[in-house]
């Protein structure tokens, strides 16, 4: 997947400009810039939801995107099992396969021992890693995660970031939007908005 010199802006003043790269799966990409520089706009973009207002953006027509927002939303008594059992089902997978496939999604997150564990009984990080199992489990091409620790205390985080490094997927491109440095360095490669935000009114 492919950035040509892209940019975006609301209003007269571009969020950002010039943003030219290719996106590889295998790898894991940090999205990093201030409040407001234009992450979730970008994950937006990348998506297809948001066309940029300059720029190209080439991306296979089929591409298979799954999401992971800040808040992990989940069925209150379905077991974390679940979660990862149901997408694989509906791609088609028997159930013994779908089973399979969910525990090594789930170990791939450090989840193996919490499988039959309600939705609603999982901590904050638990939940939230239970959602990258579950976008995992989509087999996408392209995986957005936007903010994943922001809700979460130091210690929770770092079990997420951990999860982050563990997802790299040999099809999948992985873009990840944070704050946190330690997000940062979970990444295999970084986006650094900040690099192409031209901080002045262009029309
Ligand atoms: N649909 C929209 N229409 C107009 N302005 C928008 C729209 N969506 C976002 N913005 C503005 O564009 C700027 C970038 O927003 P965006 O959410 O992409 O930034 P962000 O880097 O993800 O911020 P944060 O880190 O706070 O989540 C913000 O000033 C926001 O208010």
């Amino acid at each position: 997947m492919t950035l040509e010199r892209v940019g975006h802006r609301y209003s007269d003043e571009w969020l950002f400009r010039g943003l030219t790269r290719t996106l590889t799966p295998g790898a894991v990409y940090s999205l990093t810039g201030p409040s407001g520089s234009g992450k979730s706009t970008l994950l937006s973009i990348l998506s297809g939801w948001l066309p940029p207002r300059e720029g190209a953006v080439e991306r296979p027509k089929d591409l298979r995107t799954a999401w992971v927002f800040q808040n992990p939303h989940g069925t209150a008594h379905r077991t974390a099992r679940d979660h990862v059992v149901l997408p694989l089902l509906a791609h088609g997978l028997s159930t013994r396969e779908a089973d399979e496939m969910a525990e090594r999604h789930l170990e791939t997150v450090g989840l193996h021992t919490l499988t039959d564990r309600a939705f609603h009984e999982l901590s904050g990080g638990e939940a939230q890693r239970l959602m990258l199992a579950r976008g995992l489990a989509s087999a996408p091409h392209l995986l957005l995660v936007d903010e994943p620790t922001a809700q979460l205390d130091q210690r929770t985080a770092a079990t997420v970031n951990t999860a982050i490094r563990a997802i790299a997927a040999d099809h999948t491109i992985v873009v990840v939007a944070t704050h946190d440095p330690r997000t940062r360095d979970a990444c295999t490669d970084h986006i650094a908005l900040d690099a192409y935000s031209t901080g002045s009114a262009q029309a």
